[in-house]
């Protein structure tokens, strides 16, 4: 079957065709490509064309597809078992390693995907601080728990649904909302709710509205008003974490939280999260202390492996350096097409996290950020993929480079680019 065959069959068993709503295309207007597989930088759909892949497995796959050292560690843990619900010395392994790496991080507990690890973060924040509400600033997407989706960025956003049905408001009415990069945003909805607010949640980099990054001290000041007000401050680590630099936004901006949740990367490809922080906020989690937090899976020795694989062969100052320096040939590459075709055209990038907005003005927000031109975003995607380029098929969300992106990658992806401007133009 074609992909087209593959998501009508996909639609009469699956909502929408498929297991995540972004996935479903409908925001840019187009049905999906099946991928059949992948490798390096690229990913196969099953009619066999090759695309030049910036979604990554919306970010884990730092490394390119199909690692074969990762391959390889993960086939002979296969020997072992899939699965003991016990523990097991690989996770102790891989905690130790992210409790070395990850400045703040003295203590971590392994979970199975991201949506855990900020649900579960805010739990042991509401049972350390004995406080109800919390903060998350729109844009920002913390997975699918019901506190944090509320004004959320992602699928959330482009299926038009950014406060989902379903989220009580009795939950819901806990979550206040501020402005991403707007400090007195925060401030205000500190002092109308004096000794309630649990903890402030946040992206350190949004990546889930585009990519939107943090202003001059707004990382920093997010910190000095959670110290002022009894806050536990959480970074939303899942996709920075190891990707704008090995030890995550807190590298770059140098602002301590009290508590990262981490996942994405550190699972090398495989179902993985992680939460973890202080010592002292974390002894509250069961068995230890009175949170509950529990998981079958959590730790699972295949996940545990190609995490720690991955971070490994990622720990080098270059490969960071690559990143930074493939993502800027990437961007000023666009811009420069963008702008002889006279197109309005604005990027953004840490690392090797990168966004692009059809607009002229700088985006700081959620607000800027959907003032962009949709429209030209559906067409350039369209065209793109049509010629060998897959784009998150969203204009909220960020892309991503890998160390398998070649310079010969990039001056394709450029002279399609070129073609679709001209189109727009
Ligand atoms: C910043 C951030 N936090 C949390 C999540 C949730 O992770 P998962 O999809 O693994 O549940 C995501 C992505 O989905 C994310 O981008
Ligand atoms: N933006 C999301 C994660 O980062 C995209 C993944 C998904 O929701 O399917």
């Amino acid at each position: 079957m074609n992909s087209q065959e593959l998501f009508q069959a996909s639609k009469q068993c699956i909502p929408g065709g498929v297991n995540s709503p972004v996935r479903a295309f409908n925001s840019v207007d187009s049905d999906p490509v099946f991928i059949a597989r992948a490798d390096k930088a690229y990913v196969y759909d099953v009619e066999g064309n090759q695309y030049v892949d910036f979604v990554g497995s919306w970010g884990p796959a730092i490394l390119g597809h199909n690692n074969p050292e990762v391959a390889s560690e993960i086939k002979k843990a296969i020997d072992n078992g899939l699965s003991f619900g016990a523990p097991t010395q690989i996770e102790l392994e891989l905690a130790n390693y992210l409790t070395n790496h990850i400045p703040n991080l003295e203590m971590v507990r392994m979970v199975s995907s991201g949506t855990e690890a900020t649900m579960s973060a805010i739990r042991l924040a509401r049972g350390f601080t004995s406080r109800e509400k919390i903060i998350k600033f729109a844009g920002c997407y913390h997975g699918h728990s019901d506190s944090l989706l509320v004004n959320a960025g992602s699928g959330a956003l482009t299926q038009g649904v950014p406060s989902s049905a379903g989220v009580t408001e009795g939950v819901a009415k806990d979550t206040l909302v501020a402005k991403y990069n707007n400090l007195n945003s925060v401030k205000e909805l500190f002092e109308a709710n004096k000794g309630q607010i649990a903890c402030v949640i946040v992206e350190p980099v949004a990546g889930n509205m585009n990519c939107v990054p943090p202003e001059e001290g707004f990382l920093q000041g997010l910190r000095e008003l959670c110290d002022q007000y009894g806050a536990v401050l959480i970074f939303d680590e899942v996709m920075t974490g190891f990707r704008v630099a090995f030890a995550g936004a807190q590298e770059v901006y140098k602002v301590n939280p009290d508590l990262i949740t981490l996942g994405k990367i550190i699972g090398g490809g495989m179902p993985v999260g992680a939460f973890g922080g202080k010592k002292e906020i974390m002894e509250k989690i069961a068995p230890l202390g009175p949170v509950y937090q529990a998981g079958t899976l959590s730790g699972n020795p295949l996940s545990m492996t190609a995490g720690l694989t991955t971070l490994k062969l990622l720990n080098k100052e270059e490969n960071y350096q690559q990143l930074k320096e493939s993502t800027e040939y990437l961007l000023t590459g666009l811009k420069d097409l963008a702008s002889k075709y006279n197109i309005p055209f604005y990027t953004t990038q840490v690392g090797g996290m990168f966004g692009f907005f059809f607009t002229d003005k700088e985006v700081v927000d959620l607000e800027m950020a959907m003032q962009a031109d949709l429209s030209k975003f559906k067409t350039f995607h369209k065209f793109m993929l049509n010629h060998g380029v897959y784009l998150a098929p969203s204009a909220f969300e960020a892309g991503f480079m890998s160390l398998a992106h070649t310079k010969a990658d990039l001056d394709f992806v450029l002279e399609v680019a070129e073609q679709a401007f001209a189109q727009l133009a």
